[in-house]
């Protein structure tokens, strides 16, 4: 799915006013009913609402909402806050109909017109929406302000008003922070960075059916990866003739002393995702450990306690570095014998990461399309500090674009990004942030490589399916108790969902 800019939003809004064709005010209408029909399935009517607007268009959804609200026997008030003398004509038609059953409205011209909120209100946040073009000041940044406080349930209209869509909020306290945002037809990129994790919480794309042909054709770097790509991106297993090399041997290289479980779970997850073949290549201190462990995994081994040599024998589809490896001196100089003379595709992954940061020089050595795993502290090593997620997405742009890479930024809403385009995956949560999470994600990714999947197809589809364990696991067990050895265990209900 695309996440697009405001000004490609509004264009998709014009265009299908035009082409479908719809009148602007049926288009709000229609909008504006998919957002009643979700409150009033997710919330009584017993409940008292306060509609908060602006005067644009998102100001004249609230106006809609409040209407439908009241219809539905919902007791509401509505509170406008002029923007200036103008109202949209949508807004307008709507504030006459509003007006015209009954409900209360009041303007809200000075600090002294807000009125009470109770922490048991519901709030209609439609303040600002997509047409935001400067932080509020004034009157609306005291109404963000004190809708905060208020400590009620906060629904916002298409984005919290005060967060821009597609660039920093530098007055952190002008924003509303919404529990949920209902947001129109394509989640906005501020949603995915975690800079906004106070403004967004849970949010939902309403279908308000702007003309998919025409949206389908804008051009756009970024991208949300869900089922629908997930199910694009699935092989499915179909050949008759088919043997344990048609479908790849991935091999895992890492562990140390008191470390021989990350490699461990890495193997075990590119065997139970699907790689024909698995070997190991781990300190001679694991070889019992992973022989026992995982009788399907074969092991070759390196110094006793320590990988130093780096001279595993097998021919490897795909070659995954870096679990549980360590940086020690030994190591550190064997990784980089093993990168001047390495041509098979990468998966690099935690200390082979922290070797990278620490050696700059090392990533020119990197095969093309390698893939790069790393958390937010990894990838600060990697790329350096940055103020905020827009300039950290820029930084992430010339780092894979300078040493032709994949970059996997694991956090809630991982992000795959290519020299192409940028993709955040929409499945996860935080049963994941548990040890060794990260190594089977990496076990994913390989073994997906190993049996076809391109770089970009294993990234997005690996991180996808890693994240959808979790969810799996936590409709009928308790999150605390979800553990790295339990992922492989649930990716058999992903794939089979996928084939549904
Ligand atoms: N036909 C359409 O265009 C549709 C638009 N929709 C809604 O319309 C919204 C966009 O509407 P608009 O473009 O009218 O913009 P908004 O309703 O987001 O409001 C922006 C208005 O506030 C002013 N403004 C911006 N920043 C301000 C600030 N910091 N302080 C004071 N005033 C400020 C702007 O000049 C503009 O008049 C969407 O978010 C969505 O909610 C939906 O109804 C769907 C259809
Ligand atoms: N709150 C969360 N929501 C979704 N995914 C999460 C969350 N916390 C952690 N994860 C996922 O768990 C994994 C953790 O990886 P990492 O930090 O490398 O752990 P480890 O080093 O223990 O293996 C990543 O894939 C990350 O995206
Ligand atoms: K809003």
């Amino acid at each position: 799915m695309k996440i697009l800019s405001p000004k490609q939003i509004a264009e998709a809004d014009h265009y299908t006013i035009k082409n479908e064709p719809i009148s602007p005010v049926n288009l709000m209408e229609r909008a504006a009913t998919k957002c009643f029909e979700w409150i009033s399935s997710n919330f009584e009517n017993t409940k008292s609402v306060k509609v908060f607007c602006g005067t644009g268009n998102n100001g004249g959804d609230g106006l809609v909402i409040a209407r439908l609200l009241k219809n539905k026997g919902f007791s509401v008030k509505t509170f406008i806050l002029p923007l200036g003398n103008k109202q949209t004509e949508e807004f307008s038609i709507n504030l006459k109909r509003l007006d015209d059953v009954c409900a209360k409205i009041v303007f809200i011209e000075k600090q002294e017109d807000l009125p009470k909120l109770s922490p048991r209100d519901l709030i209609i946040d439609a303040i600002f929406g997509n047409g935001l073009n400067r932080a509020p000041e004034g009157l609306s940044k005291n109404l963000i302000q004190y809708i905060n406080e208020a400590k009620a349930t906060v629904i916002a209209i298409d984005i919290p008003s005060g967060l821009f869509s597609g660039k920093s909020v530098t007055a952190k306290d002008s924003v509303i922070k919404a529990h949920h945002t209902l947001t129109f037809q394509v989640p906005k990129l501020a949603f995915f960075l975690p800079d906004n994790k106070n403004f967004i919480k849970d949010w939902t794309i309403l279908d308000i059916k702007l003309n998919t042909s025409f949206i389908n054709k804008l051009p756009t770097k970024y991208h949300y990866f869900t089922a629908q790509e997930a199910k694009a991106t699935y092989k499915a297993r179909n050949d008759k003739w088919a043997h344990k090399g048609t479908y790849g041997h991935s091999l895992i290289i890492g562990g140390s002393y008191g470390k021989i479980g990350a490699p461990t779970l890495s193997a075990k997850a590119a065997l139970k995702i699907g790689s024909g073949l698995v070997t190991a290549y781990i300190p001679k201190c694991g070889y019992t450990i992973m022989q026992t462990a995982l009788p399907e995994v074969m092991a070759e081994t390196d110094h006793e306690i320590e990988l130093a040599d780096f001279t595993p024998t097998i021919n490897a589809t795909v070659i995954e570095i870096g679990p549980g490896m360590g940086t020690s001196d030994l190591t550190l100089a064997g990784f980089k014998k093993f990168l001047q003379n390495n041509k098979t595709p990468l998966v690099v992954d935690a200390d082979a990461l922290n070797c990278l940061a620490l050696n700059k020089e090392l990533l020119t050595l990197l095969p093309k399309n390698s893939i790069l795993t790393p958390h937010p502290k990894e990838l600060e090593r990697l790329i350096g500090k940055w103020d905020n997620d827009y300039e950290k997405l820029e930084k992430i742009k010339i780092f894979v674009e300078k040493y032709s890479i994949i970059l996997v930024v694991k956090g809630a809403y991982t992000l795959t990004a290519t020299k192409e385009a940028f993709y955040f995956n929409s499945t996860g949560n935080n049963a994941l942030a548990t040890a060794g999470s990260g190594d089977v994600l990496t076990g994913i990714i390989t073994g997906l490589l190993a049996q076809g999947y391109s770089p970009r197809e294993a990234s997005c589809f690996g991180v996808y399916i890693h994240g959808r364990t979790a969810e799996i696991y936590t409709t009928n067990h308790a999150p605390e108790t979800f553990t790295a050895s339990l992922i492989a265990d649930y990716l058999s209900d992903v794939i089979l969902e996928l084939q549904e």
